[in-house]
Formats: C-alpha cells, sequence, structure tokens
C-alpha cells in the first residue's frame, strides 16, 4: 500500500535551564524551559533512515545552553530571536525552526524589609510563554503569553437567564465565586516585532491589565469577564491586534449546612477541579 509523508518536524523538548545573570550589586534569575523544532528536508531520515540532514536532537539540547551563555536578551523573546538564528545560520536543511520558551516565576526574597540582591522564592505556578518562529530569508513570528494564571473574585460575579430544560439543576445566582486559570496568547504585529519592543515591559503591562479587569468587572458570566478582559489588553496597546483566551471555570461549591442547622451565605464551599467549564475566545481589534 502507496504511503507518502505528509509532514514532519522534530526537536528536543522540555530542555531546562536556570540563567543567573551577575551584576555588580545583584543577581537576576530566570527559569526557562526551551524547546526546539526544525522543519525542513527530513524526509530520507524517515523513508530511508537516512540521517546525513539531521542535527541530532542532542545538539539541539547543547545548543539551547551555549547560545544562552553567549546571549545578552533580556527577554525569552530576544533570547528566541538567537537560538533560531543560531540553528538556520548552521542548518541550510532546515527550512525554517520553532521555539516555544516556557518561564517560571521567581520573585527577589524580602529580608530585613529590603529586597535581597542574591535570593529569590519560588513565585505561583504560574507560567510566561512565548512561540518564536521563523523560515530561512523570512521575518519572526512571535506569540507570547501566560498560562494557570490563577484567579479567584469573590463578588461581582452571578450566572443567570441561561437556558433552562429537564436536565437543568444549577439554580442562578447573582452572587457566586468566580475562580479560574486564565491562560493568554498574543501574536505582536509585525511592525511591532520590526520596531524592537520591550517584551518583558509589554507582558507585564498586558498582565496588570487582565488581572484589573478580572478584579473589576461585574461578571454575569465567564464569557463577558474573558471578553473584557481581552477587550481591555487590545484597548490599551496597537502593538498586538488579537489575544487568545481560555479560562476553565473551576467551580466552588456552595456547601449544604442546613443539615446541620447552619447557614451558609456564601461563607462555605468545596473547591472542585473536575469537571470544569471550558471557555475560551479570540478576540480580533476590527
Ligand atoms: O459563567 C458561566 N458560563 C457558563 O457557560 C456556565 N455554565 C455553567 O454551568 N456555569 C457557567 N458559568
Amino acid at each position: 500500500m502507496p504511503v507518502k509523508l505528509v509532514s514532519n518536524r522534530y526537536g528536543k523538548s522540555r530542555v531546562r535551564l536556570m540563567r543567573v545573570t551577575r551584576h555588580e550589586q545583584h543577581h537576576d534569575l530566570d527559569e526557562w524551559t526551551v524547546q526546539v523544532l526544525l522543519t525542513g528536508d527530513f524526509d530520507t531520515a524517515h523513508t530511508l533512515g537516512d540521517n546525513a540532514k539531521i542535527l541530532p536532537t542532542d545538539t539541539m539540547k547543547n545548543t539551547v545552553y551555549h547560545v544562552a551563555r553567549e546571549s545578552k536578551a533580556t527577554s525569552m523573546e530576544d533570547y528566541a530571536k538567537e537560538l533560531i538564528d543560531f540553528l538556520l545560520g548552521r542548518n541550510p536543511q532546515a527550512e525554517s525552526v520553532e521555539v516555544v520558551v516556557e518561564s517560571t516565576l521567581w520573585k527577589r526574597l524580602t529580608v530585613d524589609g529590603q529586597p535581597y540582591p542574591t535570593a529569590f522564592m519560588r513565585g505561583s505556578d504560574e507560567r510566561q510563554t512565548t512561540t518564536v518562529s521563523r523560515q530561512q530569508g523570512q521575518a519572526f513570528a512571535i506569540t507570547s503569553g501566560l498560562e494557570r494564571l490563577t484567579v479567584l473574585k469573590t463578588a461581582q460575579s452571578g450566572f443567570m437567564g441561561f437556558i433552562k430544560d429537564s436536565l437543568t439543576t444549577l439554580p442562578e445566582t447573582s452572587d457566586r465565586l468566580f475562580g479560574t486559570a486564565v491562560k493568554a496568547e498574543w501574536p505582536y504585529t509585525k511592525a511591532a516585532i520590526e520596531a524592537g519592543i520591550d517584551f518583558n515591559k509589554v507582558r507585564s503591562h498586558l498582565r496588570d491589565i487582565l488581572i484589573t479587569t478580572f478584579a473589576k468587572h461585574d461578571s454575569l458570566s465567564v464569557q463577558q469577564t474573558l471578553y473584557a478582559m481581552a477587550e481591555g489588553a487590545l484597548h490599551h496597546t496597537d502593538i498586538i491586534d488579537e489575544v487568545y483566551m481560555l479560562m476553565p471555570n473551576k467551580h466552588n461549591l456552595l456547601v449544604d449546612l442546613g443539615r446541620f442547622g447552619q447557614e451558609n451565605p456564601n461563607h462555605i464551599f468545596v473547591p472542585t477541579d473536575e469537571p470544569h467549564g471550558t471557555i475560551e475566545a479570540t478576540v480580533r481589534r476590527v
């Protein structure tokens, strides 16, 4: 039975890297997990077992560390660009390279009321992300984002007016807990990438907008708040035209304390992870 190779790519995933940037008076710390994927002229590796054009994934892993040592990049986006150009430059058989970097939060320790220059504490489970790719001779494409930004509001959230049918058990509520773990991704415009932007500053600005909108929004649903957050992000900057958002509805179920003769007007809940609502949308400037 004849078959053909439709598409392929390969590389190294979960390359973990801790980078210390040593300034005279203080150190900076980055923990990155890197994935490198190559597409290109690798057909014969699959069809004939010919490895002549195969850069070993082990070498890609070494390249991640080598470029990190040489790089002066302060953002993972700029680091990813350098890594891609290094690989494209040495591997004409590669048509394109994609690098995904995920950053773990480390915060500077406060000691005696002061930020300590060389000691850190793991932040939340939140991750900052970027996907950077380039085809030989073309411009970079960069999409950055964040995920596992876990937030919860205890007021200004309700869910009413939904479909009621023979299978409905959910009561309407004008006052509920709204907990979620935000995932957001925004492609940078070509113009912004060409102009050269401070990726860290933009990310922190967008993150602030997402958080502030979440807190202040009078929410009629997760869908409406997600849209307001995306709209806020697009409203406050012109270097992105689109944002993808995923916000699981992490339900907190009111405990029935009536059995013990107690009232429970939204004080005691059971947090649940599963099942959870899945709400996602892409919002674009028009
Ligand atoms: O904000 C919400 N959106 C829904 O679509 C939904 N569905 C549900 O059961 N609870 C909620 N909450």
